[in-house]
């Protein structure tokens, strides 16, 4: 049967980028610590989604758990404000603090770090892996409309976010794990847009 482009995209990436069994278990390892605050992180995750390009976020002094700052929203919807415009509950509050108590920016953290724990789960279940990252993929792009690029961004956001929270596990050995995870959600991610005809991939740049 003929190959279909995203299921050829995501067989390149598994040549060039198999995360073995030593990086798998990094990041178990390093995941555990961060599910157990599941949703501190995936708030953290969220807000600081958007912080990174006016160079707001100089210096982070997000603590998990301590220091949900307002900061932390106003440079998250402030970098990326088209971010905010799938969020239909929230797309319209400025100010932060009451973003920060929308339950529905909350209810997000809680399914995107549900979703990348059973991801993280499965490593070692590539049909498992694939087929749930399809079903956000296709989800985000039929249901949500959202721009794929925003995948890469949160997902690099995802991995500053461990590194800080996590500085003494976060070794070069676990960056790089981490960044071959990170290269695996997106690709999954993309390749089911592309399967699902997504018109505009890959132009948008953020
Ligand atoms: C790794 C990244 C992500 C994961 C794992 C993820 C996961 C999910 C899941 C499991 C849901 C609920 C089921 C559904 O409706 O599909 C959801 C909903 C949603 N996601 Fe994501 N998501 C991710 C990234 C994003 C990004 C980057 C955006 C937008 C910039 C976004 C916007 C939305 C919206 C608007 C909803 C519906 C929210 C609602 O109904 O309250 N997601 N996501």
């Amino acid at each position: 049967m003929e190959k279909v482009q995203g299921e050829m995209e995501i067989e390149r990436w598994e040549r060039s980028e198999e995360i073995s069994d030593a990086e798998k278990k990094v990041i178990q390892e390093i995941w555990s610590r961060v599910y157990a605050n599941c949703e501190d992180v995936g708030v953290s995750i969220l807000i600081r989604f958007s912080c990174a390009a006016k160079g707001l976020w100089a210096e982070p002094t997000h603590v998990v758990g301590k220091n949900n700052s307002n900061e932390d929203l106003e440079v998250f919807f402030v970098n990326f404000p088209s971010a905010k415009q799938y969020f239909s509950q929230f797309k319209h509050m400025e100010d932060p603090l009451e973003m920060e108590r929308s339950l529905q920016l909350r209810k997000h953290a809680r399914r995107v770090m549900g979703a990348i724990n059973t991801v993280v789960e499965n490593l070692n279940d590539s049909e498992k892996v694939s087929s749930v990252l399809a079903l956000v993929g296709k989800a985000h792009a039929l249901k949500h409309k959202v721009e794929p690029i925003y995948f890469k961004k949160l997902t690099g956001v995802m991995l500053e976010v461990i590194a800080e929270e996590y500085p003494n596990d976060f070794t070069p050995e676990a960056h790089g794990a981490w960044t071959k995870m990170k290269t695996l959600i997106y690709t999954h991610v993309t390749a089911a847009y592309k399967e699902v005809g997504w018109a505009q991939y890959p132009t948008a740049t953020l």
